[in-house]
């Protein structure tokens, strides 16, 4: 596989959301280095148009160095080694590689071999959910995760208890890593699957949907995940932004769906709503 590589000169305070916008637009991985970001997308995903639309709306603060430079298959294990600390959420949740020493005296471990997929716990979007994850019951719960990444938000429902997870992402590189990570967290008979949620047709009824996603397809969505979850269920969402949070709010009262409980950090929101 060929990918594409771009140098972008980034303000440190902006990375997290630049990679945000340019994971949706396909890009995969990320090394941060002195000047910002170094962005990599497999060839034939490139989009220049929907590229150029986010770097366009962080003109002020990136700009790119130098153009794409075609390049062979990277050892990304070798560069999450160099790169991805361990992440503590809360008192009880843990988040870590196998290659970093366990912490036993927390309750929840996660392990992450991120490889090519979003979702260490170090984004914003992530840990906000992990949190609201933390305040609600899993115990005996049916949950699906959509947009699930590197499957993160799904391992933490099965920490917490739950007795069905589901999980699925668009992207094959994300269902492969997912899967990876299944394992390593003793949830070798979940298979995550590929495709959006209308694609996957998930059957049956959820006690707790999770869709960490970005505005456009939640709100696009909000109506399937609605009829996903049993009433009295809860729907958390994160991905988009603070000032975000009313239309979020309007779509989700539209399909029945009341607002339980905000957080938000570096600007980034996530919410807890209940099917009435
Ligand atoms: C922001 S990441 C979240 C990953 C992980 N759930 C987390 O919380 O860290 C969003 C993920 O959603 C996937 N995605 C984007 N659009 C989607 C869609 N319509 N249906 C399912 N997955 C989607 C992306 O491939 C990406 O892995």
């Amino acid at each position: 596989m060929q990918y594409l590589e771009f140098k972008i000169s980034c303000k440190e305070d902006f990375r997290e959301v630049l990679i945000a916008e340019l994971a949706e637009v396909g890009f995969d991985s990320f090394l941060e280095t002195d000047q910002g970001l170094d962005a990599y997308i497999e060839e034939g995903l490139f989009d220049r148009e929907a590229y150029q639309e986010v770097l366009e709306k962080y003109q002020e603060v990136a700009h790119v160095l130098v153009e794409e430079g075609v390049m062979a298959k990277v050892n990304w294990n070798e560069e999450w080694e160099k790169h991805y600390d361990p992440i503590q959420v809360g008192e009880q949740v843990y988040v870590r590689a196998s290659f970093h020493a366990p912490k036993p005296e927390i309750a929840h471990e996660i392990l992450i071999n991120p490889k090519m997929s979003f979702g260490t716990g170090h984004h914003a979007t992530t840990f906000l959910m992990l949190s609201h994850q933390l305040d609600l019951d899993h115990q005996g719960k049916r949950v699906i995760d959509i947009g699930s990444g590197t499957g993160i938000l799904a391992i933490m429902a099965h920490k917490l208890g739950a007795r069905q997870v589901e999980a699925f992402d668009i992207d094959d590189w994300c269902v492969e890593n997912g899967n990876e990570n299944f394992d390593l967290n003793g949830m070798s008979t979940v298979r995550m699957g590929l495709g959006t949620v209308r694609e996957v047709a998930p059957q049956g009824i959820f006690d707790i949907v999770l869709a960490n996603i970005n505005k456009n397809v939640l709100l696009e969505e909000m109506e399937v995940y609605a009829s996903l979850l049993d009433r009295g269920g809860f729907l958390l969402l994160s991905g988009f932004y603070t000032h975000d949070i009313t239309d979020i709010e309007q779509k989700a009262a539209m399909e029945g769906l009341r607002l339980l409980k905000q957080k938000d950090k570096d600007n980034w929101a996530a919410l807890i709503l209940e099917k009435q």
